[in-house]
């Protein structure tokens, strides 16, 4: 049974609709993504999982329907540089000639933003030290700090998501929206992201990820949301991802 959103979730959506053009894609998604938790969003491919990131983000306008996040309307919470996003890899252009550190401090520009005038017209190199503080943590995290100056074009797949995990750490938000970290890493990269996303979460952080990887959502996730168009159950790791429910979730049958 799919949870009631309330004002005790980190982001709850109440009768969400979406579409792309014509093309319903969202249909009534009501759910609460518990605060403080780790969440994982599992469904089958062209689901609407993507789309739903989209919605929450900002970057696509829902039909209709409300989210709102830690009681407010996530717009604000947005605006305040309070939910950090994860892209998947190809939405960024990697032959852009910029390098990790340069990437990851784009991470920093809802912060720089509220910075004076003054310090916005520098050139990055000389933005204020906590946010250099802030790409130098994020970068240490992802053990990605050795290669801070490179390209981010020379980089190896595994390695591109780092950086992408790391430009998202660099935001210092509570919430994190990651839409597939785990998808095409090697097993050491794997495991080097779960420890992370284990530790943003043991700091308070509400960690919200779309994954197809079903082992790893099993030892680590405290939550997780199934969606097909709409949410088809909400529960712990154990009742959802038994193999039963998550063979009705591939036909999108409804598992109420
Ligand atoms: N820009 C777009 N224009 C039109 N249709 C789109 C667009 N983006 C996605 N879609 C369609 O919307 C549906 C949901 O896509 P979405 O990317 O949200 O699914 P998903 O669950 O994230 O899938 P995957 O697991 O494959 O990443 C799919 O049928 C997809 O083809």
């Amino acid at each position: 049974m799919a949870n009631k959103p309330s004002d005790t979730g980190a982001i709850a959506v109440n009768g969400l609709y979406a579409a792309y053009q014509r093309h319903p894609v969202l249909s009534d998604i009501s759910v609460c993504f518990p605060r403080g938790e780790w969440t994982a969003i599992v469904g089958p491919n062209g689901a609407g999982k993507s789309t739903l990131f989209h919605v929450l983000t900002g970057s696509m306008k829902a039909l209709k329907g409300e989210v709102t996040a830690f009681g407010e309307p996530i717009a604000e919470h947005r605006r305040a540089g309070r939910i950090a996003y994860m892209a998947q890899r190809d939405a960024i252009e990697w032959d852009f000639p910029i390098s990790v550190w340069e990437t990851v401090m784009t991470g920093r520009f809802g912060h720089i933003r509220q910075d004076a005038l003054w310090r916005r017209l520098l050139p990055m190199r000389f933005a204020h030290p906590r946010h250099h503080q802030a790409v130098s943590e994020a970068l240490d995290a992802v053990d990605m700090s050795a290669l801070a100056k490179r390209p981010i074009g020379a980089l190896s797949g595994g390695q591109k998501k780092r950086v992408l995990l790391a430009r998202a750490l660099a935001q210092q938000a509570d919430t994190l929206l990651l839409d597939e970290p785990l998808a095409g890493v090697d097993p050491p990269s794997e495991q080097l992201i779960l420890d992370v996303l284990a530790k943003q979460r043991q700091a308070g952080r509400t960690v919200i990820m779309v994954t197809h990887d079903m082992p790893g959502a099993r030892r680590f996730v405290d939550h997780v949301v199934l969606i097909n168009r709409t949410v088809r159950g909400a529960g712990s790791p154990a009742e959802m991802l038994s193999d039963a429910k998550l063979a009705e979730l591939a036909v999108g049958m409804s598992s109420e």
